[in-house]
């Protein structure tokens, strides 16, 4: 597989390691040196684009994609509430998108485990849910797109609850603050702790006066989140529409 990498940082290094060890070849590195004079043209080599760069660069990188006719797989966050307009495009062009906000199968079944938890917890109406996700200094969003993905997966499953807000932030560095949607329900509250060089923890919990009901998921390094990229983009080649881990993963 021929590859375009848009974003050469952490996660393009690590998935360009796994895709030349496995024989695919990367075509194109576009980091912020040389990203203003990237062209579409200059994509069309690649079989696949695979974009991991800043949350304020990942709508234009995937519109260069759908210019060049290339398939994109996007692990980006603090972009998804363009997600609808986006889609629409990617539909309009006949094009193809797989974008996650967290690409490792643990990630994804903690989300089904999650969802099914609630959906049983729900008629009992007694339970408060929290999120609490930790990560790396260098992360530039918060909450984590995971969180937001977590609560919003609970909250439709709570008659309770609808949404989420960020209701604290532990960081000694600034962070850019993703604003939830107006909600006139209860938002499923979210802290966003930045630490160290941790590559991502993710803790909900479901509290009553009686008893708590907890799950956690912690990534030990960054493989996780290539591995999934990297098996998104060859599950993507040949596909036309907007798609997703439940996808790949028959979730
Ligand atoms: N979905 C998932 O499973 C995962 C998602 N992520 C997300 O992926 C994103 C990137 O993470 P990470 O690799 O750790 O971040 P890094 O900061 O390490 O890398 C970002 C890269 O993007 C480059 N860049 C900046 N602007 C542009 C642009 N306009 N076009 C192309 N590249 C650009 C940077 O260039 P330069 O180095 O020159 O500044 C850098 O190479 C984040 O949003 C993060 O939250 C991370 C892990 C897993
Ligand atoms: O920035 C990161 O590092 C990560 N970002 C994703 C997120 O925002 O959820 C996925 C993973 O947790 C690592």
């Amino acid at each position: 597989m021929k590859i375009a990498l848009l974003g050469y940082g952490k996660m393009g290094r690590f998935i360009e390691d796994l895709a030349l060890a496995a024989g695919d070849e990367i075509v194109l590195r576009v980091d912020e040196a040389n990203r203003a004079s990237v062209r579409p043209q200059d994509l069309a080599a690649a079989d696949v684009a695979i974009e991991f760069s800043r949350p304020e660069a990942a709508v234009g990188n995937i519109d260069l994609a759908l210019a060049a006719g290339v398939p994109i797989v996007v692990g980006t966050t603090g972009w998804l509430a363009q997600l609808p307009q986006v889609s629409e495009r990617v539909k309009a062009a006949e094009g193809a998108l797989f974008w996650a906000s967290n690409f490792s199968v643990g990630v994804n079944v903690f989300f089904a485990a999650a969802r099914r938890t609630a959906e049983l917890l729900n008629p009992y109406g007694t339970y408060q849910v929290s999120i609490e996700e930790t990560h790396h200094l260098q992360k530039l969003d918060a909450p984590s797109g995971t969180a937001i993905t977590l609560a919003e997966t609970v909250a439709a499953a709570l008659d309770a609850y609808a949404g989420w807000e960020l209701s604290e932030v532990k960081s000694s560095v600034p962070q850019t603050q993703i604003t939830a949607p107006a909600s006139p329900a209860t938002p499923v509250p979210i802290v966003s702790v930045r630490e160290d060089a941790v590559p991502g923890t993710h803790h909900l919990s479901f509290d009553s006066t009686v008893d708590r009901l907890e799950l956690r998921h912690t990534a030990h390094s960054r493989a996780g989140f290539a591995e999934g990229a990297l098996a998104a983009a060859r599950w993507l080649v040949g596909r036309r529409g907007v798609f997703s881990m439940p996808d790949l993963l028959n979730l």
